[in-house]
């Protein structure tokens, strides 16, 4: 079975993005993959003042609309990443998984919300919970052809906790769709993404926002799919899309990369080093 994920440079057009994404899907369907993840936000990237506006609830959203309809022509699992409108001025960030019918089987609502003060040169404030209400819930994972995913999002990846409840849950897959800065990305991405994979014996799924979304916002990308032995199985290229994107033919500015996920060798790799019969409940908590 194949997984994909994607990565690309979401801005505040919405109808941009979403022919983005479907030309995506399409693509990855082309190719055979089972899944295909996209990343946190790829509905949109905007400035804090635009959120509100831009966002919808998902069963009004043109965009999930579009995206579910191409899942089922496609006949393909899709995981994305959108803003789903919560109240009149905040939404949740919610991670969907749409199954090959076209319906959403699992919609997480991120529980972490990125709010941070760096300070130095390259500092800066970002404070998602301006525009976010937080999630309350984990949800269990989902079966699917490449295995029971757990669904987390972006900042989620530095609470092990999470993935390790997700592991206790069922999950073989955990999947983190991003939007990563690139002050953070660079030291912290690929080695949070490894560390998951290694500690929860899981395939990581890692869609990427890439490049320059607007005049103030810019992501990190490397999009990336880790075995369960922490290997970087694919990586999407790090080179950013141009900004602004040209108003015509920029359907195929996205890219995914896609690699085998093999159960049979999860499943002996958790037999030849049972962690989770090995942990010492006798001495602290377990999740
Ligand atoms: O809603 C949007 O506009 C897109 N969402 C994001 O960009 C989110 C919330 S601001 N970004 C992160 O969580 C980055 C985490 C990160 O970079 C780290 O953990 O270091």
């Amino acid at each position: 079975m194949l997984a994909a994920v994607g990565q690309l440079c979401s801005t505040n057009n919405v109808a941009r993005n979403t022919a983005l994404c479907v030309s995506l899907i399409r693509r990855a369907a082309a190719a055979r993959c089972a899944i295909l993840y996209l990343p946190e936000a790829a509905d949109f990237i905007a400035d804090a003042k635009e959120v509100p506006k831009l966002s919808e609830p998902l069963d009004t959203s043109e965009f999930v609309r579009r995206v579910r309809a191409q899942a089922k022509e496609s006949a393909m699992w899709v995981g994305v990443g959108v803003h789903e409108k919560a109240t009149q001025d905040k939404c949740y960030n919610t991670n969907l998984l749409i199954s090959p019918d076209g319906e959403i089987a699992e919609a997480y609502r991120k529980l972490h919300l990125f709010d941070v003060k760096h300070s130095g040169p390259s500092g800066g404030i970002m404070m998602e919970s301006n525009t976010t209400i937080p999630g309350d819930k984990l949800l269990d994972p989902v079966e699917t052809p490449i295995g029971k995913i757990g669904l987390l999002t972006c900042y989620d990846l530095r609470f092990p906790e999470v993935g390790l409840s997700l592991r206790r849950r069922g999950a073989q897959v955990l999947c983190y769709p991003s939007a990563f800065t690139i002050k953070t990305g660079a030291p912290h991405w690929e080695v949070l993404l490894r560390a998951r994979a290694i500690e929860n014996q899981c395939y990581v799924l890692a869609p990427a926002q890439i490049g320059q979304h607007s005049p103030s916002r810019q992501t990190y990308g490397h999009a990336m799919i880790i075995d369960p032995w922490g290997g970087v199985l694919a990586q999407a290229s790090d080179r950013p899309p141009k900004f602004p994107p040209p108003d015509e033919g920029d359907e195929d500015a996205g890219t995914f990369v896609m690699t085998e996920v093999d159960l049979d060798w999860l499943e002996q790799m958790r037999r030849e080093m049972p962690l989770w019969e090995q942990r010492r409940e006798d001495v602290y908590p377990i999740l």
